[in-house]
């Protein structure tokens, strides 16, 4: 399956600006109760911004022309009352409109956090994290931008505009129509603009997640680079990426600012056309003095918001080319669903791959037509070249993917009819590069451990003691309570294995794969993990890849893995030559 988000196809990317909006608006329908407080105070905020022209023009038409100056006083008071009404409004709706938006960024980040936990390894094959940081962090926040600061501003401006042009239309409905019409022409050439806009800024964003890729991949090999003295390659790298958004940068800021100043024009002429046609009117005697101060009041409360406006559409287009980009992964789902229903056989084998075919992408299958039992309780070697196909043979066990063709059976049912919790019970898997979190060697032995949750120190020592791993667990000079960091520069290689073992076996599961699990390990240390492996539980199945074929000599059979075919190998010797005879052909 398809999981590169940079190269969705047509169908999976096209979301259109209106279902994009109305997807995102369900995010915050939760919230009905304070977005309607906020929207009355906006739309109260509004009404009072229309009325104070109206109180200016009556009291000058009314008060200053007879000079009756407790009436001005009377209204100066009711405009300063209205204008404080009007910032208490503006505040509470700043207020309501920020809490709003930063859960709805809290949920939302979370909502994509867990989405990534589902989505399967193909996904992050497929995809680099540095992009997938930019996606959580970057566009979340253009969305935030847009709720906490725009969204109201945007309702707030057009409830202006639409009040502003009503009393615009009510006042002198000729002079009303020629102040509008340049707004009508903004209105297209927006509209039309906008596809546009959105596409710069699109790629825009997606260039901001490729230089977060190359920063995220320098970072995290910084210690090749340096080793390899290859700081001058990673530079031109990034310098590369960070062009690209130079350049995308330049191109969506100026999509963005396009209309700024056409707004400013439209609105200068439409103010033209007030003082004209208005001082023409009260030539002949059909308009006011304070009438005409009013509807130039009026005309700027049209076009400031509607200027405004324009940098308000391009945090909208900021946040809507955003959101594309993150319900891009929230709209995907696993490729790996657990089935109700699937073959069930009683009396099988522990494992079967049944001829399996399987490829990571859809144009090259990687193990072809495979098929092998593995019985309770024995140990199973795989062997072979480099690339012959081990790891991924021990992926398709482990369900990390599914095969194209074929079927593997667990326990006499379908592998697929597994929930995630059932398989990880009884499948424990060490891998080649054990993944390692912050935290103590305690929280990482009973990462997705249940069992021992609640446990001191001392009952965990206990267990690890009785599991026969005490002498791994003393190799740590804290104990449980060596630190550990993620990036696994506290602890080695080796010790890092280690860890992943004692985890892997305190989980006791049906099935323990070993993926190069003592390539970093002593052989002092190597034999203390052999004896442990051969006092496992009698019902575990042990399935062993190892380059050394030293690490496999008490194995019950072993497989040999060569460009995506698995042979049985007979006995050692057998694989060595099969070992030699591959590693001639290949
Ligand atoms: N994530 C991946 N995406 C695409 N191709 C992959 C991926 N992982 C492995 N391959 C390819 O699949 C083939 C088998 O790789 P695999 O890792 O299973 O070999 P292996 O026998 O375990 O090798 P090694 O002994 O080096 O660990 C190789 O050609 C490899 O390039």
């Amino acid at each position: 399956m398809n999981y590169d988000l940079n190269k969705l196809s047509q169908a999976q990317q096209k979301t259109s600006t209106l279902a994009g909006l109305k997807k995102l608006l369900q995010l915050i329908a939760h919230e009905k109760k304070i977005l309607l407080l906020a929207l009355l105070a906006i739309l109260t905020n509004s009404s009072l911004n229309l009325l104070g022209p109206l109180v200016i023009g009556h009291t000058i038409d009314k008060y200053v022309q007879h000079k009756d100056y407790s009436g001005v006083i009377h209204n100066a008071i009711i405009l300063l009352c209205m204008y404080l009404l009007a910032l208490f409004t503006s505040f509470s709706q700043t207020k309501l409109m920020g809490s709003v938006s930063q859960r709805m960024l809290f949920t939302l980040r979370n909502s994509i956090f867990n989405k990534l936990q589902q989505l399967p390894v193909g996904f992050f094959n497929q995809n680099k994290a540095g992009d997938l940081i930019s996606r959580v962090n970057n566009d979340t926040d253009k969305l935030n931008q847009f709720f906490s600061q725009s969204l109201m501003q945007f309702i707030g401006n057009i409830s202006i505009m639409v009040g502003a042009g009503v009393f615009l239309l009510l006042i002198k409905f000729e002079l009303g129509a020629a102040t509008l019409a340049p707004a009508v022409l903004i209105l297209i050439l927006t509209l039309a603009l906008s596809p546009w806009i959105k596409r710069k800024n699109a790629l825009n964003l997606k260039s901001v997640g490729g230089m977060s890729s190359e920063i995220q991949e320098s970072l995290h090999n910084f210690k090749v680079i340096i080793a390899f003295n290859r700081r001058d390659y990673f530079r031109k790298r990034f310098e590369t990426a960070n062009r690209a958004n130079y350049k995308t940068a330049i191109s969506s800021g100026l999509a963005n600012n396009v209309f700024i100043p056409v707004y400013g024009l439209f609105a200068s002429i439409a103010q033209l056309i007030v003082l004209a046609f208005g001082i023409y009117l009260i030539t002949i005697g059909q308009f006011s003095i304070g009438l005409l101060v009013s509807y130039l009041s009026y005309s700027t409360n049209f076009y400031n918001p509607l200027r405004q406006l324009a940098a308000l559409w391009t945090n909208f287009q900021l946040a809507m080319a955003g959101w594309d980009r993150i319900s891009q992964i929230l709209s995907l789902e696993t490729d790996l669903p657990v089935m109700e229903n699937g073959i069930t056989e009683p009396n099988a084998a522990l494992l079967e791959f049944r001829n399996v075919h399987f490829g990571y992408t859809d144009d090259q299958e990687i193990l072809h037509n495979i098929s092998f039992k593995l019985e309770q309780g024995k140990t199973y070697a795989l062997v072979g070249p480099t690339g012959g196909g081990k790891t991924t043979t021990a992926s398709l066990i482990a369900r990390l993917y599914d095969p194209s063709k074929g079927l593997v059976m667990l326990d006499g049912r379908d592998i697929r009819t597994y929930s995630l919790e059932e398989r990880t019970q009884k499948i424990g898997f060490i891998l080649q590069e054990p993944f390692l979190f912050t935290g103590t060697v305690k929280d990482n032995i009973l990462y997705g451990n249940d069992l021992y949750k609640d446990h001191t120190n001392e009952q965990l020592e206990k267990v690890i003691i009785d599991a026969n791993l005490g002498s791994l667990l003393a190799i740590f000079e804290s104990g449980l309570e060596t630190q550990v960091l993620s990036s696994g520069d506290s602890i080695s290689l080796g010790q890092k294995q280690l860890i992943a073992f004692m985890r892997a076996v305190l989980r006791n599961p049906q099935i323990l794969i070993l993926d190069e699990a003592t390539a970093n390990i002593d052989t002092i240390t190597e034999q203390l993990l052999s004896d442990i492996l051969n006092k496992l539980p009698d019902t575990t199945t042990r399935v062993i890849i190892a380059h050394r074929l030293n690490t496999i000599e008490n194995a019950d059979e072993i497989f040999f893995v060569n460009s995506g075919e698995v042979s049985r190998a007979g006995s050692l010797n057998d694989a060595m030559d099969m070992l030699l005879q591959g590693k001639r052909v290949s």
